[in-house]
């Protein structure tokens, strides 16, 4: 390991030893400060983010204002973690919940600020230190972030931006002093560090792809389906992991429902990423539309039917396309990261559900129906983190997310994050 990155985890691993012995108030009481620096730098950080990864403007102050939400959300939360009694015949028995150590953070470039902020805030709210190796496309938005919460007075060595690739990241999963990972991502990316943690005895926490389903069912209402049946899967330009990728929709509204969608999808045309009306402009890299172009192809030569051609405008901006296909056409099994739509039709709810649940992936799912009896049978069928209800699908800081099967493992955001990277630590006796 370089020096550099050895003195960091040195720096760290002090810093742990005095903010572990902090109480869960005194740790919480810098979160609404740094909620106020992410408010005075909001339009700069904006800015950074459209950027270095080219989402529209609107989108990533609406991402800034989410972190400022959960700051202000994790800096009034109960100590969920406080030591509890239990009755039994000792005279002490109790549990505790202690910090593990320093987390590695395994971040993204789709929402640079957000996911990052997700996994620090309260794995450090609970005692531990954190660091991070961020894309290598928003090694700014790392270093911002680290800022960011300097200039709130976190304390040197909470938190640290690491600028290393995946070779540095294997070093880290080996140090002894680094007693867990969280890594948002692919599932390739997600399978690599999962193994290495798993080698070295150390926990992960997974949050990894998707391919979620939008099921309309008969009785929905079919306007506001379709609007946010487009904003769901094309924010973001459509590179969202709990995107609403697969359109599921009762076949006997298909007639009325279909040319909705296709008339809110048009509504989304590439523009430029720094104009405030722009819902649509690039991808983040190149290599990104040329995977996505590979894929509209393969659907297409699968049988898929264009109801809304994949039109590539630049190397990185596309009019969004959406493809009719049937339940077993391939690209339906993989993870599509962009401005692409599948729709696909059942014939009832049970066949509904059938599609739904027939990819490798289980991150969330959004259901419309005004049938309370119906929209239960989908929230206890569906194979899934996640399922809302007559809206689409969306983090909020206040409730549980994550996955199941390949989508991953493990809680992030609400009271459940801050018993990820704890040890409940029992204490008995007289
Ligand atoms: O790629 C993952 C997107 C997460 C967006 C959200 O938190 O709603």
């Amino acid at each position: 390991m370089k020096e550099d990155l050895k003195n960091k985890i040195s720096i760290a691993e002090q810093q742990f030893q005095e903010w572990r012995s902090l109480s869960f108030d005194q740790r919480q009481s810098y979160l609404p400060r740094f909620a106020e620096v992410l408010e005075r730098y909001k339009d700069e950080f904006s800015r950074l983010i459209t950027t270095e990864m080219n989402k529209p403007i609107s989108e990533s102050v609406s991402e800034i204002e989410k972190c400022i939400k959960m700051a202000r959300y994790y800096s009034e939360i109960d100590n969920y973690n406080a030591a509890e009694k239990v009755e039994t015949e000792f005279r002490i028995s109790e549990i505790r919940y202690e910090p593990l150590g320093i987390i590695l953070g395994v971040m993204p470039w789709n929402f640079p600020f957000w996911q990052a902020l997700r996994f620090i805030i309260p794995a450090i709210l609970a005692g531990n230190v954190a660091v991070m190796k961020h894309a290598s496309i928003c090694f700014g938005s790392g270093k911002a972030i680290e800022s960011a919460m300097e200039e709130a007075g976190f304390p040197a060595g909470v938190f640290q931006n690491l600028e290393i690739g995946h070779k540095e990241v294997e070093e880290l999963l080996a140090h002894p002093a680094v007693r867990a990972v969280s890594l948002t991502g692919s599932e390739k990316a997600g399978a690599q560090v999962a193994s290495t943690a798993a080698i070295h005895i150390k926990k992960s926490v997974l949050e990894l792809g998707g391919s979620d389903a939008f099921i309309v069912m008969q009785d929905a209402d079919l306007r506001r389906a379709a609007e946010e049946g487009a904003r769901a899967r094309l924010q973001n330009c459509g590179q969202a992991c709990n995107a609403g990728k697969r359109f599921i929709v009762q076949e006997n509204i298909a007639e009325d429902f279909v040319p909705m969608l296709v008339e809110e999808f048009k509504k989304f045309q590439p523009g430029d990423k720094f104009k405030a009306e722009t819902l649509l402009s690039g991808l983040a890299k190149a290599e990104f539309g040329d995977d996505l172009e590979a894929q509209y192809r393969r659907a297409v030569e699968a049988g898929a039917e264009i109801l809304l051609p994949l039109n590539r405008v630049s190397d990185i901006a596309f009019e969004p396309g959406l493809l009719k296909v049937l339940p077993d056409n391939p690209v339906l099994k993989e993870e599509v990261f962009g401005p692409l739509g599948f729709i696909l039709f059942a014939e009832n709810a049970a066949e509904a559900l059938e599609i739904a649940n027939d990819v490798p992936y289980g991150l969330s799912a959004s259901v419309w129906t005004r049938d309370e009896k119906l929209s239960n049978y989908f929230t206890e069928n569906l194979e899934c983190g996640m399922v809302s209800i007559n809206k689409m699908s969306s983090s909020d800081p206040r409730l549980p997310f994550g996955g199941i099967k390949n989508s991953g493992f493990g809680t992030e955001l609400s009271h459940l994050a801050l018993r990820e990277f704890v040890h409940a630590k029992t204490i008995v006796g007289h």
